[in-house]
């Protein structure tokens, strides 16, 4: 039997395993228990690796099996079971991506409040051209792991012809992008507001992503002339992000909620 927690952030879910339990069945182990009909179901795993000096790696394993470089509310959510767990109120937590502090804002067990730095996010204008569609205008953002941003006028995200999950669905594995890219379609309400869509890579659509989060955040700051404090709207609810200037590490707020624990069999 494997020990596991599950926990969400605005809806986009996790299992935290601690990694000496994985013996290296990652991918297998992210594809079978993230299945929504037949397992425990969830958009990603945290392989949670406790170092003998007491710092923290965390390996992300997406549904689909593909280890991606970190998640922004995945990790939020690791902070929040060490919080819960520990009682930790500041965590650093070791990604692919780099290095992610969280800070506690407010705790009610089992849900919190988190601030995570999230390092300093490159963005650069690109248009594409897909097959079938034709050119596609918008930004490659990294903020540790990749995304491509398309700003849209409709209330249902639609673009080109498409919704914004067929679209996001074409460019997520186009091969434009050697190693896939996140999707998000972005609409700036006002200049300290934005709505956006999520099509993950190796997981599809979600309610929720903190590094979308983020990479939608900057395209409209950088891009659109946002403020630079802004509040970033998803399906599963409201994040809160900060980027003073293009050369500062971007800040990200929001919640996270332990779900449950349990203990699922191996495969
Ligand atoms: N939902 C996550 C992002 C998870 C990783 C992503 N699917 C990828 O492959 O890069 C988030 O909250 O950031």
């Amino acid at each position: 039997m494997i020990p596991f927690v599950k926990a969400h952030a605005c809806g986009n879910d996790f299992l935290i395993i601690e990694e000496p339990l994985a013996q290296r069945r990652h991918a297998e182990l992210a594809r079978k228990l993230c299945a929504r009909n037949t397992s425990i179901g969830a958009d990603g795993i945290e392989f949670l690796e406790r170092k003998p000096n007491g710092e923290f790696f965390l390996r992300l394993f997406n549904a689909d099996g593909s280890e991606a470089e970190l998640s922004g509310n995945g990790t939020r959510c690791v902070a929040a079971w060490l919080a819960s767990s520990e009682g930790r109120r500041e965590v650093a937590l070791g990604t692919h991506g780099g290095l992610r502090t969280c800070h506690v804002i407010e705790a009610n067990d089992p849900l919190y409040l988190i601030e995570s730095e999230m390092g300093i996010p490159r963005v650069m204008q690109r248009t594409i051209v897909l097959p079938g569609v034709g050119e596609v205008p918008g930004a490659m953002v990294n903020v540790g792991n990749p995304h491509f941003v398309l700003f849209v006028e409709c209330d249902d995200f639609s673009a080109h012809g498409l919704s914004w999950q067929e679209l996001g669905a074409q460019i997520s594995v186009s091969p434009l992008f050697p190693h896939g890219t996140n999707v998000e379609f972005v609409r700036v309400l006002s200049p300290s507001e934005i709505a956006f869509r999520i099509f993950e890579r190796g997981c599809g659509p979600t309610t929720s992503s903190g590094t979308g989060t983020c990479a939608s955040s900057v395209a409209a700051m950088a891009l659109r002339g946002a403020d630079r404090a802004l509040t970033a709207v998803a399906e599963g609810g409201p994040q809160r992000t900060v980027w003073p200037t293009s050369d500062a590490v971007m800040r990200l707020t929001g919640p996270a909620e332990i779900i449950c624990r349990g203990e699922v069999t191996a495969l």
